[in-house]
């Protein structure tokens, strides 16, 4: 997961591949909550790992529910069997509508037959989520219900120290025009009241998001509990329903989060598919409809039960007029896929987005126009007009993504923009509510020029600190980083292990020089989890020796080493984008790289900061010593004739030797915002 500032999508042009997709958030807090209520064990499998998982299992354990990961996405569960064993807690359900509107509701019920007190809060955004007309039906109920903000709204407090009876005679009503979640939460927590009586539930006004509540009806049937239903507007528990574990479940897909990548396989130009993995045309989830949705805009989809296949159909997509009440979150990417159509497209009937993770409709229409759209919006509408596919139109732009993990993954299609301009998304982790590998799931399937992958160049003398600035800007902009001082070094220690002399005598051997560049063209190196491989071994320690960087210095003077390393070195030139650091990585690797940074030091400084380096990891040095052999390289990379040391023309230049660490990394990603089209 990306926890940069921004993260910013270079323009994209192809897809093609396969993505696997993380558990439906909907299916996994719905069976973790029917899970903790029921009696024994439950297995959960694929369950989805994200910021909305995470608080509903934080607050199970807090219940005292028995909870133990068998793996990444594996959970075994031990229910309550209906029993609260703490009787008063307080529960923090971050900006989780799926936990805190069923916990609600449980929990009331709960404390009205045992007694007990819990308060449920959220961030201060759940604060501002409605959830007035689930309290209402609860306290028709007989539960007690104190707001604790402003009423209507979480924080709440629920429960009081002794039980007090439940009204169970006349149905319960509960409105649906609102949020179809509340009736999920009385559905969910009420068999919990239905052991000797049925428990009736009455919809109030026109029930929303349907799809919603099939999940949960299929759901509680599995855990044992079949809920009759007379059309959309009254729901019957069956006296003496009883939740019982079906042992082990498996979370499919989330298919919201597959509209993304059905999106993907109908904006790219591609010849394969894009497939998608875990969700299919089996789903009980109620966005997997969204794929009619795209296929009405012209996408071309092939689907199985438990994979969907998506390429390129009409071009640009066909304008659509829909009502979206059935896709509520799904109908999101719509509304990206729109600025590719032919024409103004209507999203109708969302009102529910006013009062999700942001006002989504407000939200979309800002960021949409930021990109250059026109838009119109009405209280429960939204119509985007295209921006065409000559190019002509379109703006970069960094979005804003108000917290809502939607927002960030929609934006994300604007980079296939035929502008070829990129897009910048602004707190790129919000997607850790739903999807926290959003981004490296994305990189994964699509393709950029490489000309269009931005690269920051950082060449300079031994210990001028490239390195250390190198990874640090790396950090800060989400980028890979290519030390190719170490390729260097690795050569040399790949010359050294195959018994080749690396002196400088030796070297002056053309056989000995092609046999080096072979080698150095073959490198079987590899970099992960910050250590350097060599066939298999763990030279991480070896390279970084004094004698590696000398052996280095000597080999990266001959020119069929340097010329066996430049495809691997640009191979590295990957999405989202590059800081490389070394001698030549303006000049020689990568000519077009739009930022190019000389770091330059003192020679007494830069000595100094190489022996304090050695003397921190327990080496013994000399500063003199150091002195010398620093200059010595100096002079040799300077004087090569092979990809000398030196600025290129468009570099700037940067002399760090009265600078912090921090000073250098502020100086250098203020040059990187000047060159970047967002403004700011
Ligand atoms: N701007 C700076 N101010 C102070 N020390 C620095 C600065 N930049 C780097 N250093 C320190 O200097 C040492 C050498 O830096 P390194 O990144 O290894 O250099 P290079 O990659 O250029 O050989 C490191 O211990 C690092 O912490
Ligand atoms: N792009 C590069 C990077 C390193 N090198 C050589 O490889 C040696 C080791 O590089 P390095 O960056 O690890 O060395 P230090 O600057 O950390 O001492 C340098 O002394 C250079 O001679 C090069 O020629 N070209």
């Amino acid at each position: 997961m990306y926890r940069t500032a921004f993260l910013d999508i270079p323009p994209l042009t192809r897809a093609a591949g396969s993505v696997r997709l993380p558990g439906s958030k909907s299916i996994s807090n719905r069976v973790l909550l029917l899970a903790a209520l029921c009696d024994g064990v439950t297995v959960i499998e694929d369950l989805l790992d994200s910021d909305d998982t995470r608080v509903m299992l934080e607050a199970l354990a807090t219940l005292g529910c028995g909870l133990e990961r068998l793996g990444p996405t594996t959970v075994r569960v031990r229910g309550l069997a209906g029993r609260l064993h703490v009787r008063e807690a307080r529960l923090f359900l971050g900006n989780a509508g799926t936990a805190m509107r069923p916990l609600t509701a449980a929990l009331t019920v709960l404390t009205a037959l045992q007694g007990g007190r819990f308060e449920l809060s959220g961030v201060p955004r759940m604060h501002e989520r409605p959830i007035g007309d689930l309290v209402d039906a609860l306290r028709q109920l007989g539960g007690t219900i104190e707001d604790l903000g402003q009423p209507g709204y979480p924080p709440l407090a629920v429960g009081a120290p002794a039980p007090t009876p439940l009204r169970l005679d006349a149905p319960i009503q509960v409105r649906g025009d609102v949020s179809s979640q509340f009736l999920t939460a009385l559905l969910l927590a009420l068999p919990l009241a239905a052991q000797t009586r049925a428990v009736t539930i009455e919809v109030v006004g026109e029930l929303i998001s349907k799809p919603y509540i099939e999940i949960t009806l299929r759901l509680l049937a599995r855990f044992g509990v079949e809920v009759q239903r007379e059309g959309w507007s009254r729901f019957t528990i069956p006296a003496g329903a009883r939740y019982t574990t079906p042992g082990c479940i498996h979370v499919e897909g989330d298919a919201s989060s597959a509209s993304y990548f059905v999106a993907l396989g109908a904006i790219a130009a591609t010849d394969a598919p894009v497939t998608i993995e875990g969700v299919g045309l089996d789903s009980i989830q109620g966005d997997i409809r969204f794929v009619e949705a795209a296929q009405a805009m012209g996408a071309h989809v092939e689907g199985e039960a438990n994979r969907l296949h998506v390429r390129r159909g009409a071009w640009p997509l066909r304008a659509l007029d829909l009502d979206c009440n059935h896709i509520p979150d799904a109908a999101m990417t719509l509304a990206v896929m729109a600025l590719y159509a032919d024409g103004p497209t209507t999203l109708r009937h969302i009102g529910s987005w006013r009062v999700k993770e942001t006002d989504r409709i407000a939200a979309m229409a800002a960021e949409l126009r930021q990109l250059g759209a026109t838009v119109d919006e009405g209280p429960d509408w939204l119509r985007v007009h295209p921006l065409g596919t000559d190019g002509r139109g379109w703006r970069a732009a960094a979005i804003h993504t108000y917290d809502d993990h939607r927002m960030a993954m929609c934006a994300s299609l604007a980079a296939f923009n035929p502008a070829r301009v990129p897009v910048r998304i602004l707190d790129p982790q919000c997607v850790g509510k739903t999807f926290p590998d959003y981004f490296e799931t994305l990189w994964s399937v699509v393709e950029a020029a490489p000309a269009d992958i931005p690269v920051i160049c950082i060449d300079g003398p031994t210990a001028s600190g490239k390195g250390t600035l190198a990874a640090a800007v790396a950090q800060r902009l989400g980028y890979h980083v290519l030390d190719s001082g170490a390729l260097y070094r690795v050569v040399g220690l790949a010359a050294e292990r195959a018994g080749l002399p690396t002196d400088e005598a030796a070297l002056a051997a053309p056989a000995l020089a092609q046999r080096l560049g072979a080698l150095a063209e073959r490198l079987p190196v590899r970099f992960a989890d910050g250590r350097i491989w060599l066939a298999g071994d763990d030279v991480t320690d070896a390279v970084r020796s004094e004698a590696a960087g000398m052996a280095a210095s000597r080999v990266s003077a001959v020119p069929a080493v340097r010329a066996g390393l430049l495809a691997l070195q640009r191979g590295f030139r990957r999405l989202p984008g590059l800081v490389a650091d070394g001698r030549d990585m303006g000049t020689v690797v990568f000519p077009d790289a739009p930022l190019k940074v000389f770091l330059t030091a003192s020679a007494a400084t830069r000595a100094r900061r190489r022996y304090e380096q050695l003397i921190s990891r327990g080496e013994t040095a000399s500063i003199d010593g150091l002195l010398a052999d620093l200059e010595a390289r100096d002079a040799r990379d300077r004087s090569r004739a092979a990809a000398p040391l030196k600025p290129a023309e468009d570099a700037l230049a940067l002399d760090n030797s009265e600078q912090t660490i921090e000073q250098s990394v502020d100086t250098v990603l203020t040059w990187w915002q000047r060159s970047r089209p967002f403004g700011g």
